[in-house]
């Protein structure tokens, strides 16, 4: 089974032995101040952000600002915005903010590392603070006012951080829940009082279906990696979050979407949980590439790219890198033998215990190892500083998942280099649209690759319609990518190790 599937469905029975030490661990670790700020620098090119085009399409929409001052927060929100190292807002938030403040529907696209997670967390944080609300006391339900959703744990788990710590000082309350770890923990600290209930969705239906979570002062629903909540592996579960008993009909709360890419037909289906009047925000091209990472191609035949990525990672030496693979077997063979080459490597997957993925992301992370072999289940969200590199061994088999892989990297302004391996008997498929992806970004193409784009293997196996991205706002009509008939839904076609 698909891993992101995995997490959708099996998350209730992961009450393995021993999973209270990891959510001690994990959740209720007492973070001191600095630790809850630290944050990692904008880079060069923070302020090109500025030169982005954004279009808002829909009526009405609320004019952008332009500092955070004009955003009016309260005191300690813009106490927290500073110790977070924000000076300015990125163009998302400048949209967004009052946007969401005007208490409109939105559906947000914006590159990969621009800001998205703040654009959402501070409109409503300062809302729920102007409106007076704060954490109950211990209640064995409680019912937040605003659920996040996101479809992995550590992703989750970060957006949570994040709330945590604009949240800093005040009497808004977040808590997270998520597979993988221990329930009853998880619920224990749900009772301790919740504003903002941040989650995976089978975890989040779990709780929320045992009565833990009553769902009728819910104000907020946001989805972040909107398209990805809404594709075939996590719609059945939005939906029954969204008719869950108490949630609060489309039309009495404010649903909110959030990522860098939007295929059409996600979007429109997206329409059926947003008011008819949502707005729609596109930061430059809706479904792009982060223009900040350097994308390069390799052309490879299968039996060379192990000693092709082992050469590469030879030449960055200690430098931060993810290295993107197709299944979970393929992440534990490649970094084993990373290791037996004495690169200090280590994986994150979907068979992995979640203490192992929580361990493997902070070896990461803080550089014990500089080498991460990853599954899909890490190309979205997650916000790694000084990820250098990022090399897709296998290349994923849709546009979008190669958009937020390579968008590990190349954050906040900061720039970043994304590495494939391009294998042509296996890859011709994704040809053309890696040609789209490429310029759009204003990125050499490879001559190679453009023939092999509009030969007949590329062209044949061309297959944009489930995944393919949209140029703007669906309402408008058009989609910059060609529409071939006789493509299959790429949904249909496995995203990630399932057939293991
Ligand atoms: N206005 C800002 N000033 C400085 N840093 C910022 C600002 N907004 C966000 N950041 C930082 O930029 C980084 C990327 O932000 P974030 O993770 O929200 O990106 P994202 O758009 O959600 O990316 P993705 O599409 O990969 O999920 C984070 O470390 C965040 O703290």
């Amino acid at each position: 089974m698909d891993e992101w599937e995995e997490q959708a469905s099996g998350e209730e029975e992961e009450e393995e032995e021993g999973s209270d030490e990891v959510a001690l661990d994990s959740v209720d670790v007492m973070m001191d101040e600095a630790s809850i700020f630290a944050h990692y620098e904008r880079g060069i090119n923070f302020d090109k952000y500025d030169d982005i085009m954004v279009d808002v399409s829909g009526s009405n929409p609320p004019q952008a600002i332009m500092t955070f001052d004009e955003a009016a927060l309260c005191e300690s929100l813009r106490k927290n915005i500073s110790k977070s190292g924000y000076l300015k807002p990125t163009p998302v938030q400048k949209h967004g903010i009052p946007i969401i403040s005007a208490s409109r529907d939105l559906m947000a696209c914006a590159q990969t590392g621009s800001g998205k997670t703040a654009a959402f967390l501070l409109p409503i944080l300062q809302q729920l603070m102007a409106d007076g609300v704060a954490a109950s006391s211990f209640s064995e339900q409680q019912e937040p006012e605003a659920i996040i959703v996101a479809p992995t744990r550590e992703l989750i788990n970060q957006i949570y951080l994040e709330a945590r710590k604009f949240a800093f000082g005040t009497c808004v309350r977040p808590v997270v829940v998520y597979g993988g770890v221990s329930t009853s923990h998880q619920i224990r600290d749900i009772f301790r009082g919740c504003n903002v209930l941040c989650g995976t969705p089978g975890r989040l239906l779990d709780v929320i279906g045992r009565g833990k979570v009553g769902l009728t002062k819910l104000r907020y629903l946001v989805l972040d990696e909107a398209d990805r909540m809404l594709d075939m592996g996590f719609e059945p579960d939005m939906r029954r979050l969204v008719g869950s008993p108490g949630m609060p009909t489309k039309e009495n709360r404010q649903t909110l979407m959030f990522s860098a890419t939007y295929p059409e037909d996600i979007q429109r289906m997206a329409a059926d949980f947003l008011k008819t009047d949502y707005l729609f925000l596109a930061v430059g091209v809706v479904g792009g590439a982060c223009s900040d990472v350097e994308q390069t191609f390799i052309q490879v035949t299968k039996f060379s790219k192990r000693e092709q990525l082992l050469d590469f990672l030879k030449t960055t030496g200690a430098e931060r890198t993810m290295v993107f693979v197709e299944t979970k077997r393929q992440a534990d063979f490649i970094a084993t033998y990373l290791c037996q080459e004495k690169v200090l490597t280590t994986s994150i997957h979907g068979d992995r215990e979640q203490r192992e993925r929580e361990q493997a992301l902070a070896d990461f992370r803080f550089g014990k190892c500089p080498v991460l072999v990853a599954t899909s289940v890490a190309a979205r969200g997650l916000d790694i500083p000084d990820v250098q590199h990022v090399v897709n061994f296998d290349l994923p088999n849709n546009i979008d998942e190669y958009v937020h892989r390579i968008g590990r990297t190349g954050r906040c302004g900061n720039t970043g280099k994304a590495v494939s391996f391009y294998d042509p008997d296996t890859d011709a498929q994704l040809a053309r649209s890696l040609v789209t992806v490429l310029s759009k970004a204003q990125q050499e193409v490879p001559s190679w690759l453009e023939e092999s784009a509009f030969s007949s293997g590329g062209a044949a196996g061309f297959n944009p319609s489930r995944k393919g991205f949209a140029s703007t706002d669906s309402r408008k009509g058009g989609s910059f990518q060609d529409q071939d008939p006789r493509s299959q839904p790429a949904a249909a076609a496995p995203e990630e190790d399932e057939w293991e």
